[in-house]
């Protein structure tokens, strides 16, 4: 998705029409994410003006949509107020509409000024998918392995990263994704932004990796709606040929 910086207007519309695009396609998804602050932008200058108070806007909308169109949504992430703070948040919903995960970043990025804007938050994302554990994280977080380990020890199989991360860090976002599924052996599905903000340019290039560490589906630069078919079977079987949960020593280190 491309996002228009300070107008949610326009991101609110543009997402609409993207969301009904994906469920319009054949095989109907089970389930959709969308990349981070997409409400916003980086527009962070505003963001106290511009935010989502209590995320209502966005729940209206996207807790609607998954129970009209029975379908279940990380609704990417969004900046959110919460009394005079604001938190770059996910909210994510099952195919009835009811809200059963929010997760606000832990890690706030300096390149790009979050802290001066921004809270962190303080608690984990772990939530269930359908009988799935699952965990939720936010762009920067990946930079963090504990974070993704946490989670995978408390049960997690796949892992949705919401982003906004440009260039040159390409190698970066490839390389710590495919890090996060193989030392995890888990599903990484993750969403990252396309399209210019000022001088910043996103790279898109969103991915779902198995938890061999194989690319399932890679985006490029473009906006696109990307679709992938998952076996969290999967999770088992790798889990059982490399039984890296079982070989640990964490009394060492
Ligand atoms: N929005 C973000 O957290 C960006 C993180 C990023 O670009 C990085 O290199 O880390």
């Amino acid at each position: 998705m491309n996002i228009a910086i300070g107008e949610p207007d326009a991101n609110f519309a543009h997402l609409e029409k993207l969301l009904n695009d994906a469920v319009a396609g054949s095989p109907k998804p089970d389930v959709i994410i969308f990349p981070e602050m997409w409400n916003t932008g980086y527009a962070l200058d505003r963001i106290q003006e511009l935010s989502d108070p209590d995320g209502e806007r966005t729940k209206a909308l996207l807790s609607g949509f998954a129970r009209t169109h029975g379908v279940n949504i990380i609704g990417g992430s969004i900046a959110a107020k919460r009394g005079d703070r604001v938190l770059n948040t996910i909210f994510a919903w099952d195919r009835e509409g009811n809200e059963i995960a929010e997760y606000s970043k832990i890690h706030l990025f300096r390149l790009m000024d979050e802290e001066k804007f921004l809270h962190s938050g303080d608690q984990l994302g772990r939530f269930e998918l359908e009988g799935v554990p699952a965990g939720a994280m936010i762009c920067y977080d990946i930079r963090f392995p504990e974070l993704s380990r946490k989670l995978a020890l408390d049960g997690a199989r796949i892992l949705f990263v919401p982003a906004e991360w440009p260039h040159p860090r390409l190698h970066h976002w490839r390389t710590l994704l495919m890090a996060r599924a193989i030392e995890n052996q888990m599903y990484v599905v993750s969403c990252n932004r396309v399209g210019t903000s000022g001088t910043t340019n996103f790279f898109g290039h969103s991915m779902v990796i198995d938890p061999w560490g194989e690319i399932v589906v890679e985006g490029d630069e473009s906006e696109a709606i990307l679709r992938a078919t998952i076996d969290l079977e999967e999770v088992v079987r790798v889990r059982g040929k490399i039984p890296v949960f079982e070989d640990r020593r964490p009394h060492l280190y």
